[in-house]
């Protein structure tokens, strides 16, 4: 009996990669966009929801991010932060999500005058308001937030010093996005090595849009703790057998954060049954599953989880374990990943598995 959508959907669920700017509820971003006069492409909620997943739908990461002029354009004020990141928090719960980490990019945030602090503050605000709502529904959640720096601007050692600054507020990490091809991760070099020295953690967008370079680079220039997508380390797997870096991936045990729906927007896959994640798991990499944009891909974990369950016949063993992979990765202390593991996850998982036993 496979798991069914219902049942995947109050499963508990771990999300180490969810950008907060691309998981608006288009209802929001209608509602914003009218508050100050932004322009859009649709302004009734479903017909938007579809734009976006058309507009992504485009098979180049560079043509997939233009659809987000439409988000970051209306999260300039600190009030319209705190409500989409508080949204983020409920939406994420309500998906049965208990652990996500969502990042996003603060200097995005800044043409309505606000300073970088503020931003960071307000999104903070709204993700404890959305987890203690969430929480007060019978749904907790916790959320840690990485900033992220755009690899195409020169800011990245501020926001990687902002992110220092905030590690005791709820910023766990620091991660850089946007058009990985001519962007390598070494234009930023200064700003890991300083995250290094202050022991803290990150995660690079690498092996995307370009190839294995940008992850070595990611990983032996930079000393990457992660890798946002990775998937193209499939190029350097032949007939099963790894590359030198392959195996270095799957040695060090360094984690994938796999996001299958937006690879085949962008073109990174061609379709969710030709997904590298069906490879990768067999080789057991560190494999998580993870939704990128929930509005750009009109995606949710429940969702990723049930392709993958449509595409690959996997079942609660194989969902269990990228949940445990994703909770084993994540940025917040040891005590606290294994606290959610021993007495969240398996537990419920437990169930789920013992009751297919008996059933089957
Ligand atoms: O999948 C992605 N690859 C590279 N950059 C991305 C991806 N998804 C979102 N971004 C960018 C666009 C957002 O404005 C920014 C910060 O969240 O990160
Ligand atoms: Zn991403």
């Amino acid at each position: 009996m496979a798991p069914t959508y219902d049942e995947i959907r109050r499963a508990p669920k771990a999300l180490l990669h969810d950008h907060l700017d691309g998981g608006l509820r288009p209802a929001t971003v209608v509602e914003l966009a009218a508050e100050i006069g932004h322009e859009l492409p649709a302004t009734d909620p479903a017909e938007l929801g579809e734009w976006f997943t058309a507009a992504a739908d485009s098979g180049s990461l560079e043509r997939y991010l233009e659809t987000f002029v439409h988000t970051v354009g209306v999260m300039q004020t600190a009030s319209a932060l705190h409500r989409v990141a508080a949204e983020c928090a409920l939406d994420l719960a309500a998906d049965g999500v208990v652990y996500a980490e969502v990042r996003f990019a603060p200097e995005q945030h800044l043409t309505r005058g606000l300073t970088l602090p503020e931003v960071v503050e307000a999104v903070l605000a709204g993700f404890a308001d959305g987890s203690a709502q969430a929480a007060l529904a019978g749904r907790p959640i916790r959320i840690g937030t990485l900033l992220t720096a755009m690899r195409h601007a020169a800011r990245s050692m501020e926001i990687a010093e902002l992110s220092v600054r905030y590690r005791d507020a709820g910023v766990v990490g620091f991660d850089i996005a946007g058009a990985e091809a001519g962007y390598p991760p070494t234009r930023h070099l200064d700003a890991f090595e300083y995250l290094q020295r202050e022991n803290f953690h990150f995660t690079i967008h690498a092996g995307e849009a370009f190839g294995l370079p940008s992850i070595w680079q990611a990983i032996q220039w930079c000393g990457a703790d992660r890798l946002g997508h990775g998937v193209r380390i499939v190029d350097d797997i032949a007939d099963r057998s790894l590359g030198r870096l392959a195996a270095y991936v799957r040695d060090k045990r360094i984690p994938l954060e796999l996001c299958p729906s937006s690879n085949v927007q962008t073109g990174a896959a061609a379709s969710i049954a030709d997904h590298p994640i069906g490879l990768l798991r067999d080789l057991r990499f560190r494999v998580t599953v993870n939704t990128d944009n929930r509005l750009m891909s009109g995606t949710s974990m429940t969702r990723e989880m049930a392709l993958l369950v449509e595409a690959f016949g996997y079942g609660w063993a194989e969902l269990q374990w990228f949940t445990v992979n994703a909770m084993k990765s994540a940025f917040i202390p040891f005590d606290e990943r294994l606290a959610l593991i021993n007495e969240v996850i398996k537990p419920a998982y437990a169930k789920l598995i013992d009751r297919v036993d008996i059933s089957s």
